[in-house]
C-alpha cells in the first residue's frame, strides 16, 4: 500500500485539521497508508509583528510548498484563508471539503456581546480586517494587536492584557473550544469573513494523479464554488491580507452564487462594499472586483499598503 506523508504545521490546529482529513479519507476508502510530518514555517517562528508586516499569507504555506516540490511530503491540509490566490506551478488545490462555520466570534471577558462592550474597551486583533470592521460601527474601541495560535490569545485574554478578543469561529468548533469560550457569534454583515476563512484547502502535487482522484472524492462542490468565487475576487484585487479586504460567498440551493466583499481602511472610516449574484464563481469574482475598483478601492489598498511600507 502506497505511503502518503501528509506535511502540517505543528500548532494545535494544523494538526486537528491535518488528521481529520486523513481520517475522512481512510472512511471514504482511499487505498493509502498515512504519516504526518511536522514542518514548521515562518509564520509560526515570527510571532511578535503583525502579519501584515512581515509578508502575509504565504509565510504558512512556503516552506510546506518546498517540501512538496522535494517530495519530502506528498499533500499538505491548509487553512484556505492563509493560502496566497494564486498557487505556485506544479501545486494544486486537489480537494475542498465542507466548509466549516464562517463567522468571526468575539470572546470576552464576562461574556458581553459587542453592543456592550464598554467605551475604551481593548479588542484584540491582529487582522486589520476585522479592526477595519469593528472600528467603522464602534470607533470607541481600542484596538490591540495579539499573535500566535488560537490557545495561546485565549490565554492572552485571560491573563488581563484585553476586555476581548476576535477570532475565527472555524478554529474554535474544529478544536471543540467553541462552546465553552465564544461570546458572540458576529453577524457576517457586520464583519464580512476573510476570503476562505472556515474552509480547508487540501494541497498536493498537480502531477500525482492517484492521490488527486481521492481527493476529488472529498470535495464539497457547493463549497468549492463559493471559495472559489471569493479567491478571484481577491486574486483580481491584489490585496492580500496587507490590506483590510473581506469576501465571503454562499451557494444556495439553485446554486447561484451571493459573494459580499469589502474592501476598507484601518481605520474603518472607508469602507467600500457590495454584494452581486451569479453562477460563474470566477466571473463573479472579478465582477466583484471590478465594482469595488470603480468605486475607489484600488487607490485605497495602493494607500494602505504605501502608508505600512513607510512605517
Ligand atoms: N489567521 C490565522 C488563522 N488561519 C486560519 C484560522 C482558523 C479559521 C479558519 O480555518 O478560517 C486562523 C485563526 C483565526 O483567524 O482565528
Amino acid at each position: 500500500m502506497r505511503k502518503i506523508i501528509v506535511g502540517s504545521r505543528r500548532s494545535k490546529l494544523a494538526l486537528t485539521q491535518t488528521n481529520w482529513v486523513i481520517s475522512q479519507l481512510k472512511a471514504l476508502g482511499a487505498p493509502f497508508e498515512f504519516e504526518v510530518e511536522e514542518i514548521v514555517t515562518k509564520g509560526d517562528k515570527i510571532l511578535d509583528v503583525t502579519l501584515s508586516k512581515v509578508g502575509g499569507k504565504g509565510l504558512f504555506v512556503k516552506e510546506i510548498e518546498q517540501a512538496m516540490f522535494d517530495k519530502r511530503i506528498d499533500m499538505a491540509v491548509h487553512s484556505m484563508k492563509d493560502m496566497p490566490a494564486v498557487l505556485p506551478e506544479g501545486l494544486v488545490i486537489g480537494s475542498i471539503p465542507e466548509r466549516e462555520d464562517h463567522r468571526d466570534v468575539l470572546i470576552s471577558k464576562g461574556g458581553k456581546g459587542l453592543g456592550e462592550l464598554e467605551s475604551g474597551a481593548v479588542v484584540g486583533t491582529s487582522s486589520l480586517r476585522r479592526s477595519a470592521q469593528l472600528l467603522s460601527r464602534r470607533p470607541d474601541l481600542e484596538i490591540k494587536w495579539i499573535r500566535g495560535n488560537i490557545d495561546t490569545r485565549i490565554e492572552k485574554l485571560n491573563s488581563g492584557e484585553y476586555d476581548g478578543i476576535i477570532l475565527a469561529a472555524a478554529g474554535l468548533k474544529r478544536m471543540g473550544w467553541a462552546a465553552e469560550t465564544v461570546s458572540e457569534f458576529i453577524d457576517p454583515d457586520i464583519c464580512v469573513p476573510a476570503v476562505g476563512q472556515g474552509a480547508l484547502a487540501i494541497e498536493c502535487r498537480e502531477s500525482d494523479k492517484e492521490l488527486l482522484e481521492w481527493l476529488g472524492k472529498f470535495t464539497c462542490q457547493k463549497t468549492e464554488a463559493a471559495v472559489n468565487a471569493e479567491r478571484a475576487f481577491l486574486a483580481k484585487m491584489e490585496g492580500g491580507c496587507q490590506v483590510p479586504i473581506a469576501g465571503f460567498a454562499e451557494t444556495k440551493d439553485n446554486d447561484e452564487i451571493v459573494l459580499t466583499v469589502l474592501v476598507g481602511s484601518p481605520d474603518g472610516n472607508v469602507i467600500y462594499k457590495d454584494m452581486v449574484t451569479g453562477s460563474n464563481p470566477h466571473e463573479l469574482g472579478e465582477l466583484a472586483a471590478d465594482r469595488l475598483t470603480s468605486m475607489g478601492a484600488k487607490e485605497l489598498i495602493d494607500q494602505v499598503k504605501e502608508e505600512l511600507d513607510s512605517e
